[in-house]
């Protein structure tokens, strides 16, 4: 398993319209190891997406590089950092998952063949690709769903899918976009759990960005605070609700613990403070 490296990256974007550029993000420098469960929290417009756009390898930064493991994913490694680099840049690769929030799901193909999609594009033959969704299929509670079409399935069994097809390339990471955003809270609750199972099942790294302050807690072996204009990386917290969740599957008692509520309230006044400062409430 690799380390995830993120080395003095900027993003700039150009103005829009002849406006004024936006420096995105600035300055950050972080590595996520194997194992770790990172989520990152931050005030609208800080750059969280961003962020995750650089790893996918979707856009390249400024400044600045990404690395997983020997690959370069983004950005022109410094021969002067020492860095013997297999590639030089890899862009969007099979080593990342990705699920959005809106899932992207093909209404005319049912659950299994919706699961093996991303296999099929590479070439990985029927019964192979099938085998494989399958599994997945299996982990994220959908074994008896194979033949339904997508588009009868409810907002969240519809994620479960998205998760299954993101991990049927066996990625080293899921980098995870608001993925339970447009659900229901109790559906919310139902996948912040299963997305523990996977984690402690498959050992993925996992980089995961929600506006809910309780679910970043809930989900996070590391915290990171980003703050905005320009984004950066203002606060980062090691946590453990996580790991009490997975010992004793009560996640009501964890979200009420003292230590969990006095967390809460420190984070929730970083983050307000940081969106009084940046001129809006979201
Ligand atoms: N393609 C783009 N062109 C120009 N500006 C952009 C582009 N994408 C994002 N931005 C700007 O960059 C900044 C960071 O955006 P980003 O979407 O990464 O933030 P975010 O923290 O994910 O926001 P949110 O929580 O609202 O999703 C914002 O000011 C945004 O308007």
């Amino acid at each position: 398993m690799s380390r995830l490296q993120i080395r003095d990256v900027s993003v700039l974007y150009p103005g829009v319209n002849g406006g004024e550029a936006v420096t995105a993000l600035s300055g950050i420098n972080i590595n996520i190891e194997p194992g770790e469960f990172v989520v990152a929290l931050g005030a609208s417009g800080c750059g969280k997406t961003t962020l995750l756009n650089l790893m996918a390898g979707f856009i390249q930064p400024s400044d600045g590089y990404l690395t997983l493991g020997d690959s370069s994913i983004a950005g022109l490694p410094r021969v002067a950092c020492g860095l013997d680099l297999k590639d030089q840049i890899s862009g969007p690769g099979k080593d990342r998952g990705v699920v959005f929030q809106k899932h992207a799901l093909l209404p005319w193909l049912n659950v299994l063949e919706n699961a093996a999609f991303g296999l099929k594009l590479q070439g990985v033959g029927e019964k192979e690709r099938k085998a494989r969704a399958a599994d997945y299929l299996k982990l994220v509670g959908l074994e008896d769903f194979h033949n339904h079409p997508v588009y009868q399935l409810s907002g969240g069994m519809q994620q479960r899918v998205g998760i299954a097809r993101a991990l049927t390339n066996d990625p080293h990471m899921l980098l995870l976009d608001e993925p339970l955003g447009a659900l229901d809270a109790l559906t919310r609750e139902v996948l912040q759990e299963l997305l523990l199972d996977v984690w402690q099942e498959t050992q993925k790294m996992m980089f995961f960005i929600t506006h809910s302050v309780e679910e970043a807690l809930f989900m996070a072996s590391r915290l990171i605070i980003m703050s905005p204009r320009p984004g950066r990386i203002t606060h980062e917290f090691p946590l453990e609700f996580n790991k009490i969740f997975l010992e004793n599957r009560d996640a009501r008692k964890v979200k009420s613990m003292p230590e969990f509520i006095a967390m809460r309230e420190k984070v929730l006044g970083i983050i307000h403070g940081d969106e009084v400062a940046g001129g809006g409430l979201h």
